[in-house]
């Protein structure tokens, strides 16, 4: 019995750290939002439950896979930083081939499981992601230009595309605007905490936005983007896609993170940071959650 368990205790540790690599909680809110664009992809009533199974099942997988492939490239840079140093790779607990391995056959399933059940043009569009962040950003973008999460950002706008894409087999322009809103708030999202890990990425090497221009002209760009982003967001009232109910919402969220950007340029401490950076995470989460109960609770 105690062999038993001492034989299953390696295991679950591998399992943990596999799941690690796919950053769960990073890839969950891109899930949901690719979620909400499938649901939103129909006029009226609910999608078609087998492709929303399949499509989520298959973007998540995908999703996981890129994440573990940038881990494997930037292990080193990872070693280095606070934030990321007890990451699986730079802790020695799985190696670079295992990763590779893992996902390539994670990501393979989930393409796989997009090709057959959901549709080609999900699959290649969930490719072109997958390549967008774990290649295009990973290893060209972000060590070249502190404008490296503004293209890279892209990758992570596609979801609600992805999930659109899932359940009509095509691309619409409602589905490019809700690209356009998460594509608006990663600027923000992540100057607001490099802003108070600014020495980590200088220590790393890395030409983040407040290393190569400072923490001042970082500030005045958050402000700047969550404007854009204010207007963005009302885009899907003013294209009478939503109606009240997100108009609100949006004018709300996106009034709140104006907020926190205009004290962060007047008053910057890296607490205010830390809940600015937070609080992107609930804007996004509750701007999507919105657009959903929009959907359905016409007003
Ligand atoms: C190029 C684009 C992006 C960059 C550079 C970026 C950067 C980051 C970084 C560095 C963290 C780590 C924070 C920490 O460890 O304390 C983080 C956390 C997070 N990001 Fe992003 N992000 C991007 C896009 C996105 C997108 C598109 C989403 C979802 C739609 C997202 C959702 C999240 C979530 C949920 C967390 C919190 C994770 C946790 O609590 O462990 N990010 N982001
Ligand atoms: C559907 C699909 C294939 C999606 C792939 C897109 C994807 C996983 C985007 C995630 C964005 C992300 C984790 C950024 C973290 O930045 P970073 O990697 O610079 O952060 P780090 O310093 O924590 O590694």
């Amino acid at each position: 019995m105690k062999a038993l368990r001492l034989d299953r205790q390696p295991f679950q540790l591998k399992l943990s750290n596999y799941l690690q690599l796919t950053k769960p909680r990073v890839v969950s809110l891109i899930v949901f939002c690719a979620v909400i664009g499938m649901f939103l992809a129909v006029p009226s009533g609910l999608p078609d439950m087998g492709v929303v199974l399949a499509a989520t099942v298959g973007i998540a997988l995908v999703a996981g896979a890129a994440a573990a492939v940038n881990c494997l490239v930037e292990q080193k840079i990872d070693a280095v930083m606070a934030r990321t140093r007890a990451r699986p790779l730079p802790r020695g607990e799985v190696n670079s081939f295992e990763t590779l391995a893992f996902s390539g056959v994670v990501g393979g399933v989930g393409l796989s499981m997009l090709y057959h059940w959901v549709n080609p043009l999900t699959m290649w569009l969930t490719l072109g992601t997958f390549i967008g962040y774990a290649i295009i950003y990973t290893v060209f973008l972000k060590p070249a230009t502190p404008q490296n999460i503004v293209i890279g950002g892209a990758s992570g706008a596609m979801p609600p595309v992805l999930g659109w894409a899932a359940v009509t087999g095509e691309v619409s322009a409602d589905a490019l605007l809700l690209f356009l809103i998460i594509f608006a708030w990663t600027p923000p999202h992540f100057w607001a905490l490099a802003l108070y890990r600014t020495q980590e990425y200088a220590k790393a090497g890395l030409p983040m936005l407040p290393v190569t221009h400072g923490a001042e002209y970082t500030r005045l760009q958050v402000f700047l983007y969550t404007l854009i982003l204010f207007a963005v967001t009302v885009l899907p009232f003013a294209s009478r896609m939503s109606g009240w109910i997100y108009l609100v919402s949006a004018a709300v969220l996106s009034g709140m993170f104006i907020v926190y950007a205009w004290r962060l340029m007047r008053n910057y401490s890296d607490e205010l940071a830390k809940k600015t950076f937070r609080f992107s995470l609930w804007h996004l989460s509750l701007l999507f959650a919105a657009l959903l109960v929009d959907h359905y609770v016409k007003l």
